[in-house]
């Protein structure tokens, strides 16, 4: 039988001469090494040899700074607040933290933890770090394990680093680049807008004294789309015109128009015109700069205080028909203010105003709305009126049974049916009845049998005024056939 020629196994002694040998190249090339680079220089070898040795990685890893130089970096914001909604349920470590004017607990991942996403089907792996300063200074050494060159107190101060890091393939490098760190944004963005306090700003004349011209508060108005008494048609409509407003960017620079839209609100006093300048600015999250233009003497006072309007706001200026008399395009009226002032040489005019809209914000304003109020649309000018100056006319109308639902839910918790609905149902159909006016008997008492009850005899009460207002119409009052006409039309033009 032929015997199987193994290899020679090496002897313990061969082991160890070869492991002796060894050592002592390392320590002759370390102590060369030493010999011939100064201490300074080493670091600079090592890492010349690492980059021309070290292995291709396929990972690329995206690092975002905290500071871009001495300002904040954006994508580090972004990618912070993003990842607030990827932690992971099993976390071992979260950050807490809260701001004194913030009221609630914001929940952060943590230093060294590791949070893991996906976006079209790429794997990729979040990182939060923060260095130390000692870190930096002093931990380096050289890769032969010589300790840290700079000592954190010989050498000198380094601000710690806190940066964000992203890891994945990098065959996905343009994908993760052109689509998913914008869809991080996006998310940010999004955050932001939920969190943003509206603020109401009051826009007084200028020269009022040092920040005596802008007054601003916390706009802590409950109105939203939903607690709106409305028709719900109109309401929808409102909410798809706010929203394709602010998908049109492009639009608006491609036809060479301002990002902007125009609003005319006009009806009765107490029939929610205020409240759904406050329901638009809740729900888009616009700042709302409210514009008294009695105040205003003139076209240039009137563009310093435009000027200090932001981006992603909306400019009020209610009752438009009886803080100010405008005169006409042509500037031949003198312009008459309600506390009987008047502006002879034009100083401030409508032409002005108009300008302003249409002018300065084409080069200078971004998603703005503006908003005009009046209970008497008859009364304005023809040239707000035309079209292109106000996009959107808004009648408010009296109370309709959709709107009465609404306040019922609102304030008395029934959100179905009451056995004294179809009564009140029939006295808001004949009633000419302001939701404010319903609103204010609602809230007379926490008793619903009581408060309906109270409902129907003040509908009743103001169904007989208002027979015997109409005996009036047919005394001819026409201002009340107007009134008439507008209970049963609700319109947006
Ligand atoms: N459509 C509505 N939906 C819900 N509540 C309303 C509505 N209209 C009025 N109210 C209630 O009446 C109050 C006054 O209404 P609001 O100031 O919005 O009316 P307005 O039309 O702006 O009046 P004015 O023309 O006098 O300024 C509001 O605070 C709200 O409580």
């Amino acid at each position: 039988m032929a015997s199987r020629n193994f290899p020679e196994m090496p002897t313990p002694s061969s082991l160890l001469s070869a492991y002796a040998s060894m050592s002592t190249s390392i320590m002759l090339f370390r102590t060369m090494f030493d010999q011939f680079f100064p201490r300074h220089l080493r670091r600079y070898v090592v890492d010349a040899v690492r980059f021309y040795w070290k292995p291709k990685s396929s990972k690329l890893t995206l690092v975002f700074d905290e500071k871009d130089g001495m300002s904040s970096n954006h994508m580090f914001d972004a990618a912070e607040a993003y990842l607030c909604t990827r932690i992971n349920p099993d976390s071992d470590r979260l950050r807490i933290t809260k701001n004194v004017k913030e009221n609630h607990i914001n929940i952060k991942f943590a230093e060294s933890e590791e949070i893991v996403d996906s976006f079209e089907g790429i794997s990729l792996t979040w990182k939060y770090v923060r260095q130390h300063a000692q870190q930096r200074s002093g931990g380096g050494g050289d890769d032969f394990g010589h300790g840290g060159g700079k000592s954190s107190s010989g050498g000198g101060f380094t601000p710690e680093r806190k940066y964000i890091e992203l890891k994945f393939d990098k065959k996905h490098k343009e994908i993760i680049i052109s689509a998913y760190l914008p869809s991080v944004i996006k998310k940010f963005q999004e955050l932001e807008n939920q969190k943003k306090v509206v603020k109401l700003h009051n826009l007084q004349s200028y020269g009022g004294g040092p920040g005596g011209y802008k007054e601003s508060v916390n706009l802590d108005h409950p109105s939203t789309f939903e607690t709106l008494a409305m028709d719900p048609v109109m309401k929808k409509a409102i909410i798809d015109d706010l929203d394709l407003f602010l998908t049109r960017k492009d639009f608006y620079k491609k036809v060479g128009k301002a990002w902007k839209r125009g609003y005319l609100l006009y009806g009765p006093p107490g029939t929610g015109k205020s409240s759904l300048i406050a329901a638009i600015a809740n729900y888009l999250k616009f700042d709302i700069y409210d514009l008294q233009l009695m105040n205003v003497g003139s076209d240039s006072s009137l563009k310093k205080l435009m000027l200090r309007t932001s981006n992603r706001s909306i400019l009020v200026i209610e009752d438009i028909d009886c803080s100010i008399q405008l005169p006409d395009r042509k500037g031949t009226a003198p312009v008459k203010f309600s506390d009987g002032r008047s502006v002879r040489d034009s100083q401030f005019s409508l032409s002005g105003l108009l300008n302003f809209i249409d002018g300065l914000w084409s080069c200078c304003g971004d998603e703005r709305i503006i908003i005009f109020t009046t209970n008497h649309k008859e009364r304005l000018d023809p040239a707000l009126l035309r079209p292109g100056r106000m996009d959107v006319h808004i009648h408010m109308s009296y109370l309709t049974i959709d709107g009465f639902k609404t306040l019922a839910a609102n304030y008395l918790n029934i959100y179905d049916h009451h056995r004294r609905f179809r009564e009140i149902k029939e006295l808001i159909n004949c009633t000419k009845v302001t939701p404010a006016e319903v609103a204010e008997e609602l809230m007379k008492s926490d008793n619903v049998e009581i408060v309906l009850e109270g409902l129907v005899k003040f509908l009743k009460r103001k169904r007989l005024r208002d027979d015997a207002t109409k005996e009036g119409i047919d005394n001819g009052d026409d201002e009340v056939h107007e009134d008439k006409r507008a209970k049963t039309v609700s319109l947006i033009q």
